[in-house]
């Protein structure tokens, strides 16, 4: 988020617009945290996770006092547009308070999920895939050296872009994967069944899995004690939790902030509202903030064949010559 932050007050210190940030998030607009931001605040923060001027959750945002509270505390402070960096929850926030508010809204997508609608990518999504690309590859010596199955937990709320993409750049087994679960839960003994055959045909028992959170009751953990318990496979879970919220950035996200930040601040004097930006090629789009929770950003069914059908050990299609 920091480098979105950092080009928001580049690209607005440029065009001599004055930036106001609120801290926390939604909580610190309520309770009016305003600090002004001036180029010489945002300097080296882009290779930080995380943001500066920090973060929260906020339930009572959600009711129409605090929406026509905010309303008060930014018309106090003068401002006129609001810039609100974050996933879907923060772009229904900014839309709740669209409806009380009269200043133009801009939202830029800030999520590890990368589940909105209208952008390729959101910030902070190739830096979580690194980081669970990077765990799986540190487990695979263990289940190769130990022949053991080993069921790593990815983050993804209720979307699988994080576990899709960590699979197929670590080479997993297996993924189970929200998108897959709603078409075919998968069950235990469909689990085994795969995990079986795939150490029959290639003779050794190194298997990862990747467990998109919430998919099975009790997550890895649970689901590791089951294999074992019941089926005597050897197996470890791992879950990487917060971790992948972390560290240094990837360039990716950094340059996608940088892009993305800029393309905030020059939508602002356009005079455009309740749009956010995105990126979809090589080009800037600016996407109506409803769209990006109310449709939906599917899981591309390229990548999806590739690892789930053609990269199964076990699956084959019929020959056709
Ligand atoms: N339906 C809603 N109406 C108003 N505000 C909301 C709504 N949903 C979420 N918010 C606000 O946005 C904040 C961030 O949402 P959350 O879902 O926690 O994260 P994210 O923006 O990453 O999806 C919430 O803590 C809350 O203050
Ligand atoms: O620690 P919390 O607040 O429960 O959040 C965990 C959730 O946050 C997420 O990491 C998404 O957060 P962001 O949208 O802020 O990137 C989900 O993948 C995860 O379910």
């Amino acid at each position: 988020m920091n480098a979105a932050l950092r080009a928001v007050v580049l690209a607005a210190d440029h065009y001599q617009i004055e930036v106001v940030a609120f801290r926390h998030g939604y909580k610190g607009l309520l309770e009016n945290e305003s600090v002004v931001l001036r180029p010489h605040d945002v300097l080296h923060i882009l290779q930080h996770s995380g943001t500066v001027i920090k973060s929260a959750r906020c339930q009572r945002f959600k009711t129409i006092e605090a929406a026509q509270q905010a309303s008060s505390v930014l018309d106090e402070n003068n401002i006129q547009a609001l810039v609100v960096i974050g996933g879907d929850g923060s772009f229904r926030g900014a839309h709740h308070l669209a409806q009380h508010w009269h200043g133009q809204i801009i939202g830029i997508p800030g999520t590890i999920d990368n589940d909105l609608y209208g952008t390729d990518a959101t910030i902070g999504f190739a830096t979580a895939v690194n980081i669970a690309m990077d765990a799986l590859d540190k487990i695979r010596d263990t289940a190769d050296a130990m022949d053991r199955v080993f069921i790593v937990e990815v983050m993804g709320r209720d979307a699988g872009f994080i576990g899709l993409s960590s699979a197929m750049a670590a080479g997993a087994e297996r993924m189970i994967l929200p998108e897959l679960q709603r078409d075919k839960p998968l069950t235990i003994a469909a689990l085994v069944k795969h995990i079986e055959r795939v150490q029959k045909v290639r003779g050794e028992g190194s298997y990862v899995m990747v467990l998109s959170e919430h998919q099975w009751p009790g997550g890895a953990v649970a689901l590791a004690e089951q294999l074992e318990a019941e089926y005597h496979l050897p197996c470890r879970p791992c879950l990487l939790g917060h971790i992948q919220r972390g560290g240094a950035p990837a360039p990716a996200d950094r340059i996608l902030g940088a892009q993305m930040g800029v393309h905030a601040v020059e939508l602002i004097r356009s005079g455009a509202t309740e749009v956010m930006t995105g990126i979809r090629g090589q080009e800037n789009v600016a996407v109506p903030i409803v769209d990006t929770w109310q449709k939906k950003h599917p899981l591309d069914p390229n990548l999806l064949r590739i690892q789930h059908e053609i990269f199964n050990p076990v699956k084959k299609s019929q020959r056709n010559h």
